[in-house]
This record gives C-alpha cells, sequence and structure tokens, in this order.
C-alpha cells in the first residue's frame, strides 16, 4: 500500500515535496494575508455566489477532511463575478480545522490563524469537468470562510449532525438540499490571489479568495470536528485534527482586496 500523505509527523506537509515537488513551486497556498500589504483593486467585481441546494448529494469522509459533494454537470451552482471571468462551477465545499480552539485555519491574517477555515471548491466551465480543470492556472477557484468561536450556527449543524455516520476513513451518507449560501458570512468582501490546493497533488490552479468577514461556529460545534477520525474501519483509530497546511511563500505574488 503507497504511503498516503497525510497531516501526521511522518507523512504531513514538510515530507509533501518528496511525493509532489510543486510543494515548493511559486503559487504555493495557503499564505499569511497581511492586510497593510493588499492592493484595493476598483476593477474586482463584487461575488456573486448562486448555489442551488437540490444539487448537493452526499457528505464524505475523506480521510483528509469532511467533504460535501454537488452534482456538478449543470450550471446550477455557480460563482461567477469577483476576480474570475467566466463561470465556475460549485463541485464540494470541506473544512480543515485544529487540535484546540487556538488554531486550524490554513490562511492566516496578520499571522493570525481561525478556529477553521471552509473551503468552497469551484472549477472553470471552460473546461469539461474539475479533474481537466484541476490541471489549468485558471482552472480553479476556491472561496474560503474563517469560523470564529461565538453563537453556535444552526445553518452548519446540519454538518455536525451528519458526523457521527461517517467517523472513519471512506464512510459516506446522503446529504440532500443542503444550501451552502447558509455558510456565507453577511458581507462578501475578500482578498484574492494566486495560488493552489493545500494538499496534495498542490496544483497551481487555484484563484483564492479569502472572505475578510467570518462566520461563527460554537467551541461544542468544533468539538464535533475532532470526533472524526483520519483512520478507517477496523485501523488504530487515529482522530482527525490539525489538518491543516501552514503558510507557504508569497514569493512573487501580491494579493488583492475588494474594499479599501
Ligand atoms: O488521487 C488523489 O487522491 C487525488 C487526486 C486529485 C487530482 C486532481 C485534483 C485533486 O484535487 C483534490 C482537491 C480538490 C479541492 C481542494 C483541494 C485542496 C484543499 O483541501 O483545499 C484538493 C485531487
Ligand atoms: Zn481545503
Amino acid at each position: 500500500m503507497p504511503h498516503r500523505w497525510g497531516y501526521g509527523a511522518d507523512n504531513g506537509p514538510d515530507t509533501w515535496h518528496e511525493k509532489f515537488p510543486i510543494a515548493n513551486g511559486p503559487r504555493q497556498s495557503p499564505i499569511d494575508i497581511v492586510t497593510g500589504e493588499a492592493q484595493y483593486d476598483p476593477e474586482l467585481r463584487p461575488l456573486t455566489l448562486r448555489y442551488d441546494p437540490s444539487v448537493s448529494m452526499d457528505i464524505i469522509n475523506n480521510g483528509h477532511s469532511v467533504q460535501v459533494t454537488f452534482a456538478d454537470d449543470e450550471d446550477t451552482s455557480t460563482l461567477t463575478g469577483g476576480p474570475i471571468t467566466g463561470t465556475y462551477r460549485l463541485k464540494q465545499f470541506h473544512f480543515h480545522w485544529g487540535s484546540s480552539d487556538d488554531k486550524g485555519s490554513e490562511h492566516t491574517v496578520d499571522g493570525k490563524l481561525y478556529p477553521a477555515e471552509l473551503h468552497l471548491v469551484h472549477w472553470n466551465t471552460t473546461y469539461p469537468n474539475f479533474g481537466e480543470a484541476s490541471s489549468k492556472s485558471d482552472g480553479l477557484a476556491v472561496v474560503g470562510v474563517f469560523l470564529e468561536i461565538g453563537d453556535e450556527n444552526p445553518q452548519l449543524q446540519k454538518v455536525f449532525d451528519a458526523l457521527d455516520v461517517i467517523k472513519a476513513k471512506a464512510a459516506q451518507t446522503s446529504f440532500a438540499d443542503f444550501d451552502p449560501t447558509m455558510l456565507l458570512p453577511s458581507t462578501l468582501d475578500y482578498w484574492t490571489y494566486d495560488g493552489s490546493l493545500t494538499t496534495p497533488p498542490l496544483l497551481e490552479s487555484v484563484t483564492w479568495i479569502v472572505c475578510k468577514k467570518s462566520v461563527s461556529a460554537s467551541s461544542a460545534q468544533m468539538e464535533k470536528f475532532r470526533g472524526l477520525l483520519f483512520s478507517a474501519e477496523g485501523e488504530p483509530e487515529c482522530y482527525m485534527v490539525d489538518n491543516y497546511r501552514p503558510p507557504q511563500p508569497l514569493k512573487d505574488r501580491k494579493v488583492r482586496t475588494s474594499s479599501k
């Protein structure tokens, strides 16, 4: 069985370059967003997120995160506007989180870590499908939303309620009629930069759109993420925590902001 990548001491982010040399590439993600250096770009348009709950399908423990998948054979759930041109289709969303509330996000803001980060993954419909798009420099657009500890989030509760039946790697269950619009912050001001997938294969095909406003989750809700397992049924139990890649060098990139 090939030695799969993960977040442990012997297969974590510092080892990924061995099988995926692009890990040291010019446009890797996540990054630390230095707010004072983000350049306001008046040409950046507002984000238009049009999601149709009827195309949500399943919720899966894929061994790295918990992921909700969407039917993406039509333009039913799309991202337009913002820094992108054309139409990108929602494929899935998933989360990254910590072993405690003081860490867990992938992007940081002026060095601040959030307890979790939601990624809404979209692919450019000028390409035939996600797989093809994922290898193109303008193939993907991921909207990132920070979670902060606060009031219980009733919209997220549907996700948390499903976790009990997908505890182990490869477990999945149906997850219909979920509207991811409910997971978005009240205002959609954002930072944007050219980056990559934050897990192997680390492809440099992502236009990142990181929302400035966070959404809340209670500490009890956050604890539910930490009950998931990296390990499959019958394997020694390994709790799914700290499934985040730390910030990578900005190199020759600029972060733009949609608002002053
Ligand atoms: O063989 C495999 O395990 C995966 C192959 C593969 C092949 C092509 C693409 C691809 O994308 C994975 C992905 C999608 C969306 C986001 C992320 C990173 C993150 O967690 O934010 C990773 C995966
Ligand atoms: Zn992610």
